[in-house]
């Protein structure tokens, strides 16, 4: 309650600011009108109202399954837009946030955030984007996240879709101690306890959305390119299906000939 107050508040401080700077002398009624038609604008640009649902895929597997390379490519092919929880947290913590040395701390730790905190960032860039297809990226890591993700998150708190990149540990802890980008949680008793809290945690919320029928298996041994063309094949037919671009229809022959050679 309070913080919808907070919110309307600020929407109405952001309106007078930029009315102050646009409007002439007018009646009471156009001040009023220009008023609300800047309020509904300002509340567009930070809360994307949308007609249905966004498309949204989760995307899993263990520290340096390669979830952040899959993801870009999907993004150049499909139009996706790609969240990655860890990346949100960084920022946090490069940002100097309230919360930046708590989750430097916990990552530098192996371990994981506190669900409240990565689902409001999560949330907050599906909300202020236009897109309308999302691939979240290292989440949900826990049962915890899931859960409070679908209690917080009111439109799409259900994914469409759930990949898992299924790859032997040997070679993610030789792809994450080779990667080269400065991350602090890139160094093998990090890694350790990462991958203990994958199998702990992550592994429950993976069996989860396989039993829902959610899930995308992919194998993630092999060049960037051939894991891609599998992945490639679940994004396609979910075009075909129309499940991607609803307005595009497509005859039965054609989902018949997608199932059966492209699957
Ligand atoms: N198929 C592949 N073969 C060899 N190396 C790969 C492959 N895919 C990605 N890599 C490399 O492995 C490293 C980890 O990949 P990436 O960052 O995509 O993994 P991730 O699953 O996002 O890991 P994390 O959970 O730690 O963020 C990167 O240096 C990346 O370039
Ligand atoms: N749902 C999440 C996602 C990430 N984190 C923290 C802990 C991870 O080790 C770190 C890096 O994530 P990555 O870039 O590997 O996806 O970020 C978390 O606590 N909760
Ligand atoms: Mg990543």
């Amino acid at each position: 309650m309070w913080r919808r107050v907070a919110r309307l508040s600020s929407l109405i401080r952001s309106s007078k600011a930029s009315l102050s700077n646009q409007i002439p002398p007018a009646n009471g009624l156009q001040i009023l009108e220009a008023f609300s038609t800047e309020i509904q604008k300002s509340a567009k640009g930070r809360n994307h109202h949308r007609e249905k649902p966004p498309f949204i895929t989760f995307v899993l597997g263990g520290p340096g399954s390669g979830k952040g390379t899959q993801c870009l490519k999907i993004v150049e092919t499909f139009g996706f837009s790609h969240l990655s929880a860890g990346d949100l947290l960084r920022k946090e913590i490069s940002s100097n946030s309230e919360n930046g040395a708590m989750i430097l701390e916990t990552i530098k730790e192996g371990n994981i955030v506190p669900s409240e905190l990565t689902v409001k960032l999560i949330q907050r860039e599906v909300e202020s984007s236009e897109n309308d297809k999302f691939l979240i990226d290292g989440f949900p890591r826990t049962e915890e996240n899931r859960r409070t993700y679908e209690r917080v998150v009111s439109v799409g708190a259900e994914p469409n879709i759930v990949l898992f990149f299924d790859c032997p540990e040997e070679e993610m802890v030789k792809r994450v101690l080779s990667r080269n980008q400065g991350r602090v949680d890139d160094n093998i008793d990090t890694v350790k306890k990462r991958l203990e809290n994958f199998n702990a945690l992550n592994l429950p919320v993976i069996n989860y959305y396989s039993e829902k029928g959610k899930l995308y298996k992919i194998p993630a041994v092999g060049t960037e390119d051939e894991i891609f063309s599998r992945v490639r094949k679940i994004f396609t037919s979910l075009e075909v299906l129309s499940m991607l671009s609803p307005q595009f229809s497509i005859p039965i022959g054609v989902i018949w000939f997608t199932l059966t050679n492209l699957l």
